[in-house]
């Protein structure tokens, strides 16, 4: 079989959801004055989007085969990332054969790394490689899990992150991860809620179903020191991203500081197999949580995977749907994955790029069965009521 070649590669903006999930309208519990760094000032301490969260919005790549097929993917990079695949990545890859994906990579990385290694060159690098992934099984008639090995198990298991676990429980998660509401800069007071919430929680959900928090780089080490021992009398099952992604020595300390039995767990904001190597080799976490639109990709993310399991760490992606759902399925060392509830009220499962993907697969009963699976390339569509945007077209 003569495989065809790379055709065009356009890039499109979208606003609303989808695989920028902070980008929501209206009241939504993933925008209610949860902690971040900017919380340092009290002007963007109650709403993430005051600060910019959602600045950069949906990317959709597109990679049309010269056979007509195409692929596509999305991620968080937005306009930003339209100008770097348009006049920056297309070149190394349209003319190729589309299964120069290993290459295409090595090219867009090395030629982006005066400017790029992470951040939202890396997202881009991410929604590029994604595309070629889900081309290629489009192409081939496999979904991308089959390219890469196959399945190990017959179904995925999730935890659930939003504002309510207590909810999550009763639709058949295995956890739930709350977010972090009060950083350093409310004092003990804010100290006394937080651990007031997780005490709620507990006292909700009971003893046997995984609490965790998510810090999403708010806290200094002290701070964490502290909320971590205060959250142990409550089974925190881990203690999330509590750090500045650069602080691989403090994470590495609070890895010893935390009570026995509780985990540490970052790296949804780390990118490329160095970037991981540092966490693995510091010692930072027992479990990385590389997003797959963020990290480098699924090409990048299989050596990263590697590179844990050699660890002995366990590797589940930060939530990025269909794109995460392909490899977790894949890997022994992946054994749960993400779910987040991107319903305003965290009350009921909706698609987690909603309403972006068609035919995106969602847990039933906090499962989703690996032939749900099944379709081409990542098995998912885009949704034609959703305005596209191509800022740079050529
Ligand atoms: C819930 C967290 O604050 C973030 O919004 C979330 O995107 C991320 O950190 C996660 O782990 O899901
Ligand atoms: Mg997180």
């Amino acid at each position: 079989m003569t495989m065809p070649t790379i055709k065009h590669v356009r890039a499109f903006t979208v606003r609303g959801g989808g695989a920028d999930y902070h980008d929501q309208q209206g009241y939504h519990w993933i925008d209610d004055h949860i902690a971040t760094p900017m919380a340092r000032y009290p002007e963007y301490r109650q709403s993430r989007q005051s600060f910019g969260i959602n600045v950069l919005g949906t990317l959709v790549v597109e990679i049309e085969a010269s056979d007509g097929t195409v692929g596509f993917a999305v991620t968080t990079a937005g306009e930003i990332g339209a100008y770097i695949v348009e006049k920056h990545l297309a070149r190394f890859l349209e003319g190729r054969p589309v299964t120069e994906i290993e290459k295409i990579w090595d090219q867009m990385y090395f030629s982006t790394q005066y400017y790029g290694r992470k951040g939202v060159v890396l997202n881009t690098i991410s929604g590029v490689d994604l595309a070629l992934w889900d081309l290629l099984g489009k192409i081939r008639d496999e979904p991308v899990h089959a390219m890469i090995g196959g399945p190990v198990r017959d179904e995925l298991t999730f935890y659930a992150t939003g504002a309510r676990p207590d909810l999550a429980k009763g639709l058949g998660f295995v956890g739930g991860k709350l977010p972090l509401h009060h950083g350093p800069a409310e004092g003990v007071e804010g100290l006394k809620k937080n651990l007031e919430e997780i005490a709620e929680m507990r006292s909700r959900v009971g003893d046997d179903f995984w609490l965790m928090l998510d810090c999403w780089m708010s806290l200094d080490l002290d701070y964490a020191t502290r909320l971590a021992k205060g959250a142990g009398e409550f089974g925190l099952k881990w203690i999330e991203e509590a750090l500045s992604p650069d602080d691989y020595w403090g994470y590495a300390a609070l890895r010893k500081a935390v009570p026995a039995g509780m985990l540490v767990t970052t790296g949804e904001h780390e990118a490329t197999r160095w970037g991981f190597r540092m966490l693995l080799e510091m010692g930072c976490c027992d479990i990385i949580q590389p997003d797959v639109g963020w990290c480098g990709g699924l090409t990048e993310l299989i050596k990263i995977s590697a590179l844990a399991d050699a660890h002995g760490a366990l590797v589940v992606p930060h939530g990025s749907s269909v794109y995460s759902y392909h490899f977790v399925v894949t890997r022994t060392n992946s054994p749960f994955a993400e779910f987040l509830m991107m319903a305003p009220e965290a009350d009921k499962v909706v698609p987690m790029f909603t309403p972006l993907l068609l035919d995106e697969p969602v847990p039933v009963n906090g499962r989703i069965r690996t032939s749900a699976l099944d379709k081409p390339g990542f098995g998912v569509r885009l949704n034609p009521d959703c305005t596209l945007v191509r800022p740079y077209a050529r």
